[in-house]
């Protein structure tokens, strides 16, 4: 029997300066799992959640991962919240995943506003975590409180799996779920995860495909510090000039990758998948203007959302010890760290990629025929996730967002990774869907974060409705 939801939407749409509130809170905490010196704000941040799931009546537990080497010193590790809400044997589970770390965000980096401080402004709520993934996580929160203020009962047992390290590679969370398999994962039948982002602005889409990730360091040294460029320019080799030689070679300059092998690795394209691409709502103009190009690599839809989703890409985030200040400061770096990273698609493997680009990196090290020192190395991996549109949980999914939205949703494919998808999956064996609440001009990992008002109301409805459908599925 469907229940009804439209008065408990109304309340929702009532709700809306508690729902702000709860995310203005959240902002504020500067959850930076990429930060040793924020390493405490990440671990209150899972303290927090663990206090807001407990209102709602969640037994909690964190989940100890002891620590991590991270820039020469031993940090902790921020704990996993795992909660559990209903025991009823007569229903099925729900496992819900999110994360409550955030990007690194500084006003300098051309935020309008302060990062971390929850601002409204023109129906968007801006602040670092607004969309990702604070604001998501929470409207787990809302929809349960919701059906509970309703008195409406929850045709499932619902579980959490919060963590605080995922935009730094779930340092821990694998091992932890391994462990956890015959004990919190037991009797999981659904998996959902809400961290992404619609295609466009006003569609509602399911995710069934995440590309993985293979990141990279590379580390030039030769000069025991760094020197004065008048005095010492010309007669020394520059550990920068040759880092950024070699990152040069890596891609050419519509973004192809130059690392031989690496596209051999991708899974054909069938006509049946090719086919697919064609009713996909998406608007390339839209899309262009968004990030502010004049020209993209490519204007064809079609070969657009194949770059994104099912072919590699390469990407430089940054050079550690090379100058970025305003200003000049004529100055030879003694050591550069060169960061970039790869993401990949069915069927890359990351061992096969590390492999190879250090191989490549090497092989045009030695071309460059510099004395310095040249320290290639790989970071953090994870495999790419393709799944079947159509099973229960999905069906469900799509129910939920044509009761709130009135539509069909898309089914698209995601140019990020979330690396613990897969891992769900396996330990589980049960159907993990991504369900994205956010707006494709959400500009997450970026200056002036934001989630739409609209979008994160709507987002507990869909939520809500998701776990109501479950009943059925
Ligand atoms: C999709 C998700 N919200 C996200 O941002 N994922 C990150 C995960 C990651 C991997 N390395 C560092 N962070 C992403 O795709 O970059
Ligand atoms: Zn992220
Ligand atoms: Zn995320």
């Amino acid at each position: 029997m469907t229940v009804d939801l439209t008065n408990v939407f109304q309340q929702i749409d009532g709700d809306y300066d508690n729902l702000k509130e709860l995310l203005r809170e959240a902002v504020a905490i500067q959850s930076v799992s990429g930060d040793p010196s924020k390493r405490d704000e990440t671990i209150r941040m899972v303290h927090w959640m663990k206090e807001k799931l407990e209102t709602i009546g969640t037994v909690c537990e964190l989940a100890d991962l002891g620590t991590q080497e991270l820039e020469g010193k031993t940090v902790k590790l921020p704990p996993v919240l795992l909660g559990t809400l209903g025991n009823d044997k007569n229903k099925k589970t729900l496992l819900v995943y999110g994360h409550l770390d955030v990007q690194p965000a500084a006003k300098s980096d051309g935020w309008d506003t302060e990062p971390f401080e929850l601002v409204e402004k023109d129906g968007k709520l801006f602040g670092r975590g607004s969309s990702d993934d604070k604001g998501p996580v929470l409207c787990w929160l809302h929809a349960i409180r919701a059906a509970q203020k309703n008195n409406i009962e929850l045709p499932v047992n619902v579980k959490f799996c919060f963590e605080g390290m995922e935009e730094s590679g779930s340092v821990g969370l694998p091992e932890l779920l391994e462990r956890e398999k015959d004990r919190f994962l037991a009797g999981v039948d659904f998996v959902c995860i809400s961290d992404s982002y619609w295609l466009g602005t006003k569609k509602p889409c399911l995710t069934y495909g995440l590309r993985g990730i293979c990141s990279f360091f590379v580390e030039v040294t030769g000069i025991k510090q760094d020197l004065h460029s008048g005095v010492f320019g010309g007669v020394i080799h520059e550990p920068l000039q040759d880092l950024m030689w070699v990152m040069a070679q890596l891609t050419t300059v519509d973004n192809r990758i130059k690392i031989p092998g690496l596209y051999e690795q991708v899974a054909p394209l069938s006509a049946a998948e090719e086919k697919t691409y064609d009713d996909i709502e998406f608007d390339v103009a839209e899309f262009r203007d968004s990030v502010g190009a004049t020209h993209l690599p490519t204007e064809d839809k079609k070969t657009l959302l194949l770059r994104r989703w099912r072919e590699p890409s390469l990407a430089f985030h940054g050079i550690e010890g090379a100058f970025y200040g305003p200003g000049e400061k004529t100055v030879i770096p003694s050591k550069v760290i060169g960061k970039f990273s790869i993401r990949i698609v069915p069927d890359m493997d990351p061992e096969e990629v590390n492999r190879l680009t250090v191989e490549y990196l090497n092989k045009v090290w030695a071309e460059r025929g510099s004395p310095n020192i040249f320290k290639p190395r790989p970071g953090h991996s994870a495999k790419p996730w393709v799944v079947d549109v159509n099973d229960s949980n999905f069906l469900a999914g799509a129910r939920a967002m044509k009761r709130v939205h009135g539509v069909e949703p898309d089914r698209i494919r995601e140019g990020c990774s979330i690396p613990i998808t897969l891992t769900f999956q396996e330990l589980t064996g049960k159907s993990v869907l991504l369900l994205p609440l956010g707006a494709a001009d959400d500009m997450a990992h970026s200056q002036n974060e934001k989630n739409n008002k609209w979008n994160y109301v709507e987002g507990v409805k869909t939520l809500l409705a998701y776990i109501m459908e479950l009943g059925s599925a």
